[in-house]
């Protein structure tokens, strides 16, 4: 018997959206996978040679980047942020809708010509600075992992670049979208490694997953 073929989904909000997928794509999780007091991290599935582990979103990359997963579900944020090589991001799952932005104080004017550095709260550094480059305005990014929102009001930064889909949250902490950095969706990511290795079983996932969202080539 083959190791079985590891599929790595986030914990968080992807989650509940990702279920329906994944039972389509005839994977369905062990019972004890919804139970609420089992502390188990890696789950069987109805298929024996798939087993799911549920980590934090940005792990999924990670486990699927280094081959400790051959195959996981990620949003594009994720994704662009690491930037790893080794990921294959083959089909837009089209769930996990949002988009990464920069706001600032309500009617403050954006970052613009004139300006040569911005300090930005942000859990997104790399592309974050990578996005202020092609503006020619350098950005210090201070890295939090959630409640963005409340670092300019504090003066830890002047803007931050954050999740944004109903703006609500914005809207609370008296901030306004000021650009759209990208838009956001969730991806199948897979192994680039185990998409060869595993020929038998890896590539015919990913087309199952393609055709259930009735869709060709998402950018890799
Ligand atoms: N407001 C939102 N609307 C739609 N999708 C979102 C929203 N916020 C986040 N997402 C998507 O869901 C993914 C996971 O977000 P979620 O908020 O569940 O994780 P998190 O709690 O920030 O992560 P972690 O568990 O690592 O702290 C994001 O990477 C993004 O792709
Ligand atoms: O535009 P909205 O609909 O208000 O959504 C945006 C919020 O959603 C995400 O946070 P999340 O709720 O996942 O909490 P987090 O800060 O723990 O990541 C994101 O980081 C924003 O704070």
């Amino acid at each position: 018997m083959p190791e079985p073929i590891i599929f790595a989904i986030p914990k968080g909000r992807i989650l509940d959206e990702a279920l329906p997928l994944l039972a389509a794509a005839g994977i369905e999780p062990a019972a004890d996978f919804f139970d609420k007091k089992s502390r188990a991290l890696v789950f069987g599935t109805n298929q024996p040679h798939i087993s799911l582990i549920r980590v934090r979103a940005f792990d999924v990359a990670t486990f699927v980047a280094h081959g400790a997963a051959q195959l996981g579900i990620v949003g594009s944020d994720v994704v662009d942020e690491f930037g790893y090589s080794e990921l294959y991001a083959p089909v837009d799952l089209g769930i996990g809708h949002c988009r990464l932005s920069l706001a600032g104080p309500a009617g403050s004017a954006p970052p613009g010509l004139g300006e040569s550095h911005i300090r930005v709260a942000t859990k997104y550094p790399a592309t974050t600075r990578r996005w202020f480059e092609g503006q020619g305005i350098q950005a210090e990014c201070i890295k939090l992992n959630g409640a963005m929102e409340i670092a300019p009001k504090l003066g830890l930064a002047s803007h931050i670049v954050d999740l944004v889909s109903t703006g609500r949250t914005l809207i609370e902490n008296a901030l306004e979208e000021q650009k759209i950095i990208s838009e956001v969706s969730a991806r199948l990511i897979v192994n680039r490694a185990a998409f060869k290795l595993r020929s038998a079983e890896v590539p015919a996932l990913v087309e199952r997953f393609r055709e259930i969202v009735g869709q060709g080539d998402a950018a890799a």
